[in-house]
């Protein structure tokens, strides 16, 4: 009988699990239950949404677990995982009665498993400097028992410094590995991003799957993949995800200003939000008080920019602001270069080109400031605790901009105190509209033109518009003023998420 058709039948034994008798049975879906003699209810695991791998010795055969703290009781088998509950490691030793039925057994479960494409061998990046410094640890105590247990081969490589993760990324032998895996914040897996597509095999290499283990002060990936299949935002959680193998694809944009590019997964920030997350460094000693505290103040001492948005919207949001004319390319780049402002990375000449879109035939439509914040995101959640666009799908195409004009201070610090389940959009205040393509043109800040803004790109400065900084270009990569773009490729990357 052919293999396929072999996994379609049932296997009955009776056999002890962890010591006590019962009746076993592996079923066609996939399913493990078993009935104890003693009269305990039946139990079940399901080996795709339960089961990390195993472990045949003998006539033993350990089926390591994690699912809910205990194998569920039959009646709720079938209903798919934990969901929003924690999960638990759990061993279930499986003692056949001859070397005969061990075998088949073994045969049929590890088939089985195969079958659900699993990944085989990942490169493991831990960034030990992010977030609270615990990269290391949460490698070590929490991703590396699950991978054990799962039976996958692993590379690990610790970040030394600075755009290690992106230059690892661009010379590593893919062939030689199943995903990245990214225990760390969000900085690491976009310099991963970046590392893949400033490859010549670019094409090939952003099709690896990606994968990441919350470890940084945002996290904002990790929370969007586990939220958005209603899976509880913890570490094991996001490991299992990974180890299952299930893969979305991910929507990568392109941030250019002149001849300097490179790619965005997650959020550009400018004005408000920014200021915070930026300014509000110096106040680390504070722990987590410092967001809320330094958002106190700058509401309190608000801040407007002036300068100018420009965006193709999608369908279905063409009546946000107004039509405006063809964009110059020419002039934009000719600003760049008579400003000497050069980059500290090198125009491209080699990997990702970006998005090939007509922008002379598309419809640009604008809007002019003052800003209060402009908040362009590619997935919903910045932080784990921070959702500034409940609508963003991770491969829709768009990127989701979120823009804040005018606002009275009262109306503004309840918008943020509703930011962390995404209400805030509701408000009148708040326009929120997707859009294909989208242009920044930051200006300096109203009543005090000395000064500009910070213009954030998931969580780094990629512009500072203050005296000091204007003439010190080369600490950021991009200059504060003329045009930034972003344009989106659908789909462009894939990343290891948690299975719906
Ligand atoms: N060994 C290292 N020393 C200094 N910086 C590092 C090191 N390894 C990685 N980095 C840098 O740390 C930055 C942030 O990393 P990561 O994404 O892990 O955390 P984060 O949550 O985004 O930020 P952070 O925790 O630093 O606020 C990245 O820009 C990365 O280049």
């Amino acid at each position: 009988m052919a293999k396929d058709e072999t996994l379609t039948l049932t296997l009955t034994e009776s056999v002890r699990v962890n010591g006590s008798p019962a009746v076993a049975s592996l079923g066609a879906d996939g399913t493990l239950r078993w009935r104890s003699e003693g009269g305990a209810g039946e139990r079940c695991v399901t080996l795709e949404k339960e089961v990390l791998g195993l472990e045949a010795e003998g006539r033993t055969i350990t089926v390591k677990a994690f699912g809910a703290a205990e194998a569920k009781v039959v009646s709720c088998c079938g209903g798919g995982g934990s969901g929003g509950v924690g999960r638990a490691r759990r061993d279930y030793v499986l003692e056949m009665p001859s070397d005969e039925s061990a075998a088949r057994w073994s045969a049929r479960l590890s088939d089985r498993i195969n079958l659900l494409d699993r990944p085989k061998r990942l490169f493991i990046i831990v960034n030990p400097f992010g977030g609270k410094r615990c990269g290391r640890k949460i490698f070590q105590t929490e991703v590396m028992p699950l991978l054990e247990a799962a039976g996958i081969l692993f590379t690990m490589q610790e970040t030394k410094y600075q755009l290690h993760a992106q230059e690892i990324a661009h010379s590593l032998d893919l062939m030689k590995y199943d995903g990245i895996v990214c225990v760390s914040g969000d900085g690491v897996l976009v310099e991963v991003v970046n590392g893949l597509l400033q490859r010549e095999d670019w094409d090939t290499a952003i099709k690896v799957p990606l994968g990441i283990i919350p470890a940084g002060t945002g996290n904002g990936m990790a929370k969007s993949l586990l939220h958005s299949v209603g899976d509880l935002y913890s570490v094991p959680n996001a490991v299992f995800a990974i180890i299952q193998g299930h893969k979305r694809s991910l929507d990568v944009a392109s941030v250019v200003q002149g001849g300097t590019k490179f790619f965005s997964v997650l959020m550009l920030t400018w004005g408000l939000i920014a200021d915070i997350d930026i300014e509000s460094e110096k106040y680390r000693w504070m722990g987590s008080a410092r967001l809320d505290f330094y958002s106190l103040l700058r509401i309190m001492n608000l801040r407007k920019y002036s300068g100018l948005v420009q965006f193709v919207p999608a369908p279905g949001y063409e009546g946000y602001g107004e039509p405006i004319k063809q964009i110059d390319y020419h002039k934009d780049e000719t600003t760049c270069s008579q400003e000497g402002q050069e980059s500290n990375v090198e125009a491209q000449t080699q990997g990702y080109p970006g998005p090939q879109i007509d922008f002379q035939t598309t419809e640009w439509r604008a809007l002019d400031g003052p800003f209060i914040s402009v908040w362009i995101n590619n997935v919903p959640w910045a932080s784990e605790n921070v959702m500034p666009a409940p609508d963003a799908k991770f491969s829709d195409g768009y990127l989701d901009a979120v823009i804040i004009r005018d606002c009275p201070k009262s109306a503004l610090l309840d918008l943020m105190l509703k930011i962390s389940d995404g209400s805030y959009v509701k408000s009148p205040y708040v326009t929120y509209l997707k859009v294909k393509a989208f242009r920044l043109e930051p200006g300096r800040r109203v009543g005090n033109p000395d000064k500009g803004g910070i213009v954030d790109s998931d969580g780094e400065v990629i512009a500072r518009g203050d005296r000091f900084h204007d003439r010190s270009q080369h600490e950021n990569l991009m200059a504060y003023g003329p045009p930034i773009q972003m344009t989106v490729d659908r789909g462009l990357a894939t990343i290891f998420s948690p299975a719906r």
